[in-house]
């Protein structure tokens, strides 16, 4: 492709290069720098890619896109913001596949996983249509599963899958947008067609600081879409839709909202509620237990309303949907007389929210099994353990990915929020043998949840990765027990 082709759209602030030089392909790393290639230099929280210039050129680089003219001899164009230049530069090299789709994004804390699933479900149902998906748990372009290390990869690499996608049929794709892909412009010049508003609460504080900054980084979402579905009962919605510059369209179960839930019954296996608009009300129930799923519901009525699906389709798929894997799981425990669940909460909000459902729920114990990400934000340590101490009847303090931290460091952090509670608890650092001592010590009618790790099949420890998946560990252990 012509390098001027490459750079429609981008602002370009000087540049010794001809517009018509071939390039053959793009690269941001030089490590994985081809001949002829467009290296995009950015500066990053650790290195510089500015300070790789010379050695994308000695791979054989055709051009460089950056934010400081380069002090090697190469063909250069020089922008304010090179993640921005590489977002519009993938979407050009793919063809801006993204223009002839419609794509839904979510952001918030908690829920944007869920939120994806049931939406594709719907769109899937409702409208016939094939449907991609990027998130945590993995990418999907219809029913083929893409695996994926990230919740919202690099830009190219997100160009690249909406092409696949298109390729592939689809004509929607719902993806989840982590504040850090806002903030870092992964998501650049993205035409959404609607961006989903889930939540705020604390998460990430190690990158963003502050709360106040977190929320700005999602608020950059609503200057990019073309109508904002929020929860109008978050506090941080205000702030949030501020300088929106997208159509707004509430959800709500206390405050005034253009859609709310009304008659909200909770269940052990299931929600239901009334979605009440200005028009009209439906019943919709949902086979998912927690009642944080009225929002994840919520949210995707008001966005499949914004596609032109009425309440009355999505309720129809929505009576059907299956769980989302590692979202409020029923591992199976035959023959026993307790109940195990997985669940990916890993903040303080996710985790006082299963907690509670849960609570709400068991007839016998509420039993949590959780510990905290290493280099990870560090402030949310104390507060999982108030809220573990606070809502379940007993608690075992493990490991959750310890990454590059020792275990046991992380778990002397946990154990300060949980002094002062009477609620009994052990600390076993292995997350194996917490899971065994939570089946070993079992009572009837207790709901034991493990807490944190979600869909992930893996255990971080140190910088490898090694198999663990909670649902063997159970299965085993019941085999183990006979
Ligand atoms: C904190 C963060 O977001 N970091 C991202 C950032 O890395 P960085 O700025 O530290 O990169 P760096 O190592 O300083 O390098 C700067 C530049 O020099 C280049 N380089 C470097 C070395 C070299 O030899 N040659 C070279 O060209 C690098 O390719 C890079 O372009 O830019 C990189 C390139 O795009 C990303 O891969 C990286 O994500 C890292 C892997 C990460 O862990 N991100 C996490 C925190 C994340 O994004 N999480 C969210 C949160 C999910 C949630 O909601 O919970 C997610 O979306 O997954
Ligand atoms: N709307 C919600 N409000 C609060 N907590 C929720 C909500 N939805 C889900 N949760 C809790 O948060 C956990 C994570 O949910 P989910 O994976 O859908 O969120 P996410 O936003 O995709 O998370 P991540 O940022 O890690 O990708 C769930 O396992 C559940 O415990
Ligand atoms: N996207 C989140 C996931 C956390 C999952 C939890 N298992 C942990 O490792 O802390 C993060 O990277 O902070
Ligand atoms: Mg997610």
């Amino acid at each position: 492709m012509k390098l001027k082709e490459l750079l429609r759209d981008i602002i370009v602030l000087d540049t010794n290069a001809d517009g018509d030089l071939e390039i053959t392909g793009v690269s941001y790393d030089s490590r994985k720098t081809r001949p002829g290639d467009l290296f995009v230099a950015m500066p990053g929280y650790s290195m510089d890619g500015h300070a790789f210039i010379g050695k994308a050129a000695a791979a054989g680089a055709a051009c460089v896109l950056c934010e400081r003219p380069p002090e090697e001899e190469i063909p250069y164009v020089q922008v304010a913001n090179s993640r921005h230049g590489l977002a519009l530069v993938g979407a050009n090299w793919f063809g801006r596949p993204a223009e002839k789709m419609s794509v839904v994004a979510v952001t918030g804390t908690n829920g944007k996983t869920t939120t994806t699933y049931l939406l594709k479900a719907i769109l899937e149902q409702a409208r016939g249509a094939k449907v991609g998906l990027i998130g945590t748990n993995q990418n999907m372009i219809g029913q083929e599963a893409v695996p994926t290390e990230r919740t919202t990869p690099e830009s190219f690499e997100v160009q690249k899958l909406f092409r696949a996608m298109l390729d592939q049929g689809c004509s929607y794709v719902v993806m989840e947008t982590s504040s850090h892909a806002l903030y870092e412009g992964r998501v650049y010049g993205i035409p959404f067609s609607v961006g989903i508003f889930t939540n705020l609460t604390q998460d990430h504080l190690d990158f963003h600081k502050t709360m106040e900054n977190y929320c700005d980084a999602k608020a950059i979402l609503f200057r990019s879409c073309a109508v904002g579905v929020y929860n109008a009962d978050d506090p941080w919605s205000n702030r949030l839709m501020e300088g929106a510059t997208c159509r707004a369209f509430s959800y709500a179960r206390d405050a005034d909202a253009d859609l709310r839930a009304e008659h909200i019954d909770l269940g052990a296996d299931h929600i239901s509620f009334d979605a009440v608009t200005a028009d009209e009300r439906v019943k919709i129930k949902v086979g998912i237990p927690g009642g944080f799923m009225v929002y994840n519901t919520l949210d995707v009525l008001g966005a499949a309303l914004q596609l032109g699906i009425s309440l009355e389709e999505s309720a129809r798929v929505l009576a059907r949907v299956p769980h989302v894997k590692g979202r409020v799981e029923v591992v199976p425990t035959p023959g026993k007389d307790y109940t195990i669940l997985i669940d990916y909460a890993h903040s303080p909000d996710g985790l006082e929210n299963v907690l509670s459902s849960v609570r709400g729920f068991a007839k016998g114990r509420t039993v949590a099994v959780f510990g905290c990400g290493g280099d990870r934000d560090r402030t949310k340590r104390p507060k999982m353990g108030r809220i573990a101490a606070q809502l379940a009847d007993f608690v075992v303090v493990t490991s959750d990915n310890p990454r590059t931290e020792d275990p046991m460091a992380i778990i002397r952090e946990i154990l300060p929020g949980m002094e002062g509670t009477q609620t009994p608890y052990v600390v076993v650092e292995n997350r194996i043998e917490a899971i065994h001592y939570a089946m070993d010590h079992a009572r009837k009618d207790d709901v034991i949840v493990l807490c944190g790790k979600g869909h992930e099949t893996y255990q971080v420890v140190g910088t490898e990765k090694h198999h663990l998946d909670e649902r063997e560990v159970v299965a085993d252990h019941l085999k183990e027990q006979q």
